[in-house]
C-alpha cells in the first residue's frame, strides 16, 4: 500500500477550512477536465463544518454530482440517516444546486439495493473524489471490522454499492464497496480527536483490512487531522 500523506491541522475549524477549499479546487479541476465532478462524502459529525463551508464555495455547482460513502438505512429523513446531515451542510448552500444520487432506493430490500447500484452507475460513477470519515474502530464509510457482508464489499469484484449488517448496529447499512472508493484517484481521510489518531495508526500497523477495513481505502490518501 502506498502511505497515506498525513496533514496535522491546528485546529478543526481550520482543517475544515483548508479541506473544503482543496475539495473546491479538485472539483473546479475536474469539470475543467471533464464537464462534470463526481464526489462522495462521509456521514457522521467530523465532517459537517468542513461540508458547511465547501456547500458555500463558488463553483458551477450544476455540474457536479454528490454521493455518499454509505448510508444507514433509518426511514428517509430521520436524524441519523447522513442523508439528513447533508442537507442540513453540503446541500443548504450554494450546493443545493447540485446532482444529488442518493444510496437508499425505496425500503431497504434487494429491489432497492439494485436500483440504487443503477443511479449510482449511471450518474455518479466513477468518482473523481472520495472523502472518508473514520471510526475508532477503524471503520470508514460502512466497512466495519467484523460485519456481516464485509468480504463481500472489500472483493475485487464487488459492485458499487454492498449491504452491510454492522455487529450491534442500530439500523443496517449501505455503503460504496472498496474498489469503487479505492479508484477514486483523489481521496481524503478526515479524523479529528486522539482516539482516531491511535485507531489510524493501529490500523497500519495491522496491514490487514479485515481487521482494519480503512486500510482497503487508504494507500496514497490524504488524512487530515486534528486533536
Ligand atoms: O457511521 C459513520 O461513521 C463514520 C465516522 O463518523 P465520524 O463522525 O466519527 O467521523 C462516517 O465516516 C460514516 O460515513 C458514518 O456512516
Amino acid at each position: 500500500m502506498k502511505a497515506p500523506r498525513v496533514i496535522a491541522h491546528p485546529s478543526r475549524p481550520q482543517m475544515a477550512r483548508a479541506l473544503a477549499d482543496a475539495l473546491a479546487e479538485a472539483l473546479r479541476r475536474a469539470i475543467a477536465a471533464r464537464g462534470v465532478a463526481r464526489i462522495a462524502v462521509p456521514g457522521g459529525e467530523t465532517p459537517r463544518e468542513m461540508l458547511t463551508r465547501l456547500g458555500e464555495a463558488e463553483l458551477d455547482w450544476p455540474r457536479v454530482v454528490v454521493t455518499l460513502t454509505d448510508e444507514r438505512l433509518t426511514p428517509p429523513g430521520h436524524p441519523r440517516a447522513n442523508e439528513t446531515m447533508l442537507a442540513g451542510s453540503l446541500l443548504a448552500g450554494r450546493a443545493r444546486a447540485a446532482r444529488f444520487v442518493p444510496l437508499r432506493g425505496a425500503g431497504d430490500g434487494p429491489d432497492a439495493l439494485e436500483a440504487a447500484r443503477r443511479a449510482l452507475r449511471e450518474r455518479a460513477l466513477p468518482l473523481d473524489v472520495a472523502v472518508l470519515g473514520m471510526g475508532a474502530d477503524m471503520h470508514a464509510a460502512s466497512l466495519f471490522p467484523g460485519a456481516r457482508g464485509l468480504e463481500a464489499a472489500l472483493a475485487p469484484d464487488a459492485p458499487p454499492l454492498c449491504r452491510i449488517d454492522p455487529e450491534g448496529a442500530l439500523e443496517p447499512r449501505v455503503t460504496l464497496s472498496a474498489p469503487t472508493l479505492a479508484a477514486a484517484p483523489e481521496r481524503h481521510l478526515v479524523i479529528a480527536g486522539a482516539d482516531k489518531r491511535a485507531a489510524l495508526e493501529r490500523a497500519l500497523a495491522l496491514d490487514d483490512p479485515r481487521a482494519a477495513p480503512v486500510l482497503a481505502v487508504l494507500g496514497g490518501a490524504v488524512v487530515h487531522y486534528a486533536d
